[in-house]
């Protein structure tokens, strides 16, 4: 694998990064210190950067990183990643997802606990060489209600610990369902109910807009006197002001919270409230999730170095390796297709029309329309363009892309078909992938071909006359352009007609013009793939 150099800027297991450390190719550097400007200029000449959740990785930073390909988050919230400015800029952003739900479920019944009898107040007083039993009296878990609101991995794994306390849950999510929700025994309810029934509310959402000051004024006005509440998610989910009146005025009996709305936090008053207890955002804070997260953020940078394909990419929608394997050996024709037809135009795009029919209809078919906007933008746009950004950028620049499907290959196991609209007009192909044989470009507008996709073409618009093709000929060989193969075809004998010649070099402009002043070729478009 040739050299690529990873920054890790955040404490990360050393253990779990032995997938880097066991790499050939691959350096690692830990810095944890930096401050964002030190990072910002450290960061030049690293092909990957590794986080938790201290290192903001702001759009700035991402503008300096001049070769990062890719971020991984050794862990779940990407809110401290500016993903829009990472995707612009066709860096792939990965996560661990699974590896700390396990710590993230348990700190959060641990917090609940600690909440409920007290247990930090208790101690504190103790440490102070108080004997204080009437102050700490607690409630008790069972029989009491828990609302979730949120009910991804977390959330579950929290509703099954909670109910081995023999807890009613309820539970709000937007992917929840009453059947789900009678499946694992829970209630189901809109967030307004949730937060009406409960006597603990626990949040495990992501911090996006639709969930910053989720728990605000108004639904601490929906919830019952003397309710407790968890948020072990992220900090600005809870309204830290509301919560604060809300404690003040007898509404909410105790607070939790391991996530803050600033951290490191700056503002200690919430934690001057007898009834908070906190821990500075220590969720994931296990050796085994510290180990786990990072292997899986280590196994996917070296799989994307290694092979270009990850398995939790944030900003790249993930595809089952069953359907992957199926689909990548057409990648490499898709981005073909794509940069054929952009020769063909000779011009930019403003719609792409893609069918993919026969067996690829029955796939996910997001990589390979990446492919072919990848293969129609990099003609304009260069290097820059890559999987991640290809969609990205084709919206950015008002490109309409459609995707069909349909049974009928014409024969074909598979095909893609194509369509670009361009100023210049609608050009069209498409292209198989044949049994033992490789890529084809087995149709260009309506003409049936049989192109290898590859090297330097010519394509010819002309009359079907005698002598054309031998013209060609004669005129290519004195510009000493050898022909390798030729394709005809023509709509009916006399009529409308193409040629579609691989030639061993590319051709110069002067030979086209001359091509182009024979009387019976109407244009020659020349094809570099
Ligand atoms: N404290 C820590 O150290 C720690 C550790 C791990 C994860 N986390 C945080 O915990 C949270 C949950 O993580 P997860 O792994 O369960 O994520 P997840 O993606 O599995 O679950 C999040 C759930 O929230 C739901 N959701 C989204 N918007 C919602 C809304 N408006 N109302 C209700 N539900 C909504 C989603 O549908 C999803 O099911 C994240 O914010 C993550 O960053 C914190
Ligand atoms: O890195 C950490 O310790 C926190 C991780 C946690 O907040 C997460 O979202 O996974």
């Amino acid at each position: 694998m040739t050299n690529y150099k990873i920054l890790i800027s955040d404490p990360m297991s050393e253990e779990g990064i032995f997938p880097l450390r066991d790499t050939e190719g691959i350096t690692v550097v830990f810095d944890t210190d930096l401050n964002p400007q030190e990072l910002a200029e450290k960061i030049t000449g690293f092909d990957a950067l590794l986080v938790r959740s201290k290192t903001q990785v702001t759009r700035e930073l991402i503008e300096k990183a001049d070769k990062l390909k890719i971020i991984g988050r050794a862990g779940v919230g990407v809110d401290n990643i500016d993903l829009e400015a990472a995707t612009e800029k066709g860096i792939i952003v990965v996560n661990a997802p699974d590896g700390n739900t396990n710590s993230a479920a348990e700190h959060t019944m641990a917090m609940l606990m600690s909440m409920a009898r007290k247990i930090p107040q208790a101690f504190t007083a103790m440490r102070n060489g108080e004997w204080d039993r009437k102050s700490y009296v607690g409630v008790e878990l069972k029989g009491k209600t828990l609302g979730v609101v949120g009910f991804g991995r977390i959330g579950a794994e929290v509703a099954v610990r909670a109910k081995g306390q023999r807890m009613n849950i309820i539970a709000y999510d937007p992917f929840l369902t009453q059947e789900k929700a009678e499946e694992l025994g829970i209630s189901f309810g809109t967030v307004e109910e949730v937060l009406k029934a409960s006597n603990f509310v626990t949040v495990h959402t992501p911090l996006m807009k639709e969930t910053r000051h989720l728990i605000n004024e108004k639904a601490f006005g929906l919830m019952k006197k003397g309710v407790q509440i968890i948020n072990c998610a992220r900090g600005g989910i809870i309204d830290e002001k509301a919560l604060y009146n809300a404690i003040k005025s007898g509404k909410v009996a105790g607070a939790a919270l391991d996530v803050f709305e600033q951290e490191p936090m700056v503002d200690f008053r919430l934690l001057d409230l007898p009834e908070v207890v906190a821990t500075p955002h220590l969720g994931a804070s296990t050796h085994e999730a510290q180990e786990n997260v990072a292997i899986d953020v280590s196994l996917d940078v070296v799989s994307y170095f290694s092979k270009g394909v990850v398995r939790n990419s944030v900003n790249l929608p993930s595809v089952p390796e069953e359907i992957m394997s199926k689909i990548e050996p057409y990648f490499d024709l898709s981005e073909r297709l794509g940069a054929f037809l952009t020769d063909l135009s000779g011009s930019t795009a403003t719609e792409v029309n893609i069918s993919y029919s026969g067996e690829l209809a029955d796939s996910e078919v997001g990589p390979l329309t990446r492919n072919i906007l990848k293969g129609i933008l990099k003609r304009h746009l260069g290097t820059r363009i890559n999987d991640v950004n290809a969609m990205f950028i084709a919206h950015q620049k008002g490109i309409t892309v459609n995707e069909r499907k349909s049974a009928a290959a014409g024969g074909f196991t598979s095909l893609i078909s194509v369509e670009i609209l361009t100023q210049a007009g609608k050009w069209k192909t498409a292209g198989t992938l044949l049994n033992g044989q490789g890529a084809r470009i087995v149709r260009v507008d309506d003409y049936i071909v049989d192109v290898i996709p590859t090297g330097h073409l010519l394509f010819i618009r002309h009359h079907d006359r005698p002598g054309v093709i031998g013209r060609v000929g004669t005129l290519l060989g004195q510009e000493g352009v050898n022909i390798a193969t030729m394709q005809v075809g023509r709509t009916a004998e006399g009529g409308d007609a193409i040629m579609m010649l691989t030639i061993d070099k590319p051709a110069e402009a002067e030979s086209i013009r001359q091509l182009e002043e024979l009387a019976e070729i109407e244009k020659v478009k020349a094809v570099n793939i």
